[in-house]
């Protein structure tokens, strides 16, 4: 019997999901789903599925998110959807709390909403800062040093750092980010040997405005126009090799993201934008 399901499409600086409140809807199959829905020819157009539920495990909590990628892959961490999440809970009167606990596969991330307009309905939230909490750099378990890597695709070589932000990026600083065929590359790397459970991969260049120009390569969904923990990756890896202080502005294709990696607790904090863009009904 098919039944129909409520969703949100919402986008954080371009990097667009399809949201389900799962508090109401039951996704029996989100990998499934997420293939079906994500096709931007057949289905609704989205680099993936984001399910916004209670959280679970005893853990202490105001809400949960699982994310999949528009291959069905599940990942532990989304810095653009937890900023939507912020806002959908808020505007759709889910909470009226500007502080959000937000359990991920990564730990519970704090959301802060940033308001405009003086009395509800009017008050929308403008921007989110999110707690992204600390980086690591150790490759998964099975490996331990810290990247520093190589990695060559054809002819062209780059250097790397990688920087878990709950979920894998590959930082690679170059100095042609206009032309760089991110297609072709990303996609080789993002299956390198190096990285058992394949890797987001971020090209980027420090610009003479003093901002990170940054384009992505998402495992599991391709090229999008901005990775929220790849933003925060980029910073660090551009910390952590002198190219900025701990401060960076991250400019990508669908727009701009303030990272902090902060001094006094090691956190990184990413501030950036969330927004709606259509509510529908599809049948499962
Ligand atoms: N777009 C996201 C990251 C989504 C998950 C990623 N593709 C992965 O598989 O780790 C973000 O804004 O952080």
């Amino acid at each position: 019997m098919t039944k129909s399901v409520r969703f949100t499409k919402m986008h954080g600086a371009g990097n667009d999901y399809i949201y389900v409140d799962a508090q109401k809807y039951d996704v029996s199959d989100p990998s499934a789903a997420a293939i079906a829905w994500s096709n931007r020819h057949t289905g609704i157009g989205s680099d993936g599925l984001v399910l916004i539920g209670k959280p679970y495990g005893g853990v202490d909590a105001d809400f949960s998110m699982r994310i999949f990628n528009a291959d069905g892959s599940e990942a532990k961490m989304c810095g653009n959807a937890s900023r939507c999440i912020g806002k959908y809970l808020y505007e759709r009167r889910l909470t009226d709390k500007t502080t959000i606990r937000l359990q991920t596969l990564s730990g519970v991330k704090i959301l802060k909403l940033h308001l405009v307009g003086n009395e509800p309905p009017e008050t929308k939230v403008e921007s989110v800062t999110v707690d992204m909490l600390a980086p690591s750099f150790r490759v998964p378990e099975q490996y331990d040093e810290t990247v520093g890597g190589v990695l060559t695709v054809g002819s062209r070589t780059f250097h790397g750092t990688f920087v878990s932000m709950g979920n894998p990026h590959f930082v690679c600083f170059v100095d042609d980010i206009d032309t760089l065929d991110v297609a072709r590359y990303g996609s080789a790397m993002e299956y390198a040997t190096a990285f058992p459970e394949r890797c987001n991969i971020e090209f980027a260049e420090l610009k003479s405005d003093g901002n990170i120009r940054t384009r992505v390569w998402e495992r599991g969904s391709g090229i999008t126009m901005a990775c929220g923990t790849g933003a925060c990756a980029t910073a660090v890896a551009a910390a952590v090799t002198g190219r900025a202080l701990r401060r960076s502005i991250i400019a990508m294709d669908g727009g701009t993201l303030h990272i902090e990696w902060n001094e006094a607790d090691g956190h990184v904090y990413m501030t950036g934008p969330a927004a709606f863009v259509f509510d529908g009904e599809i049948e499962i």
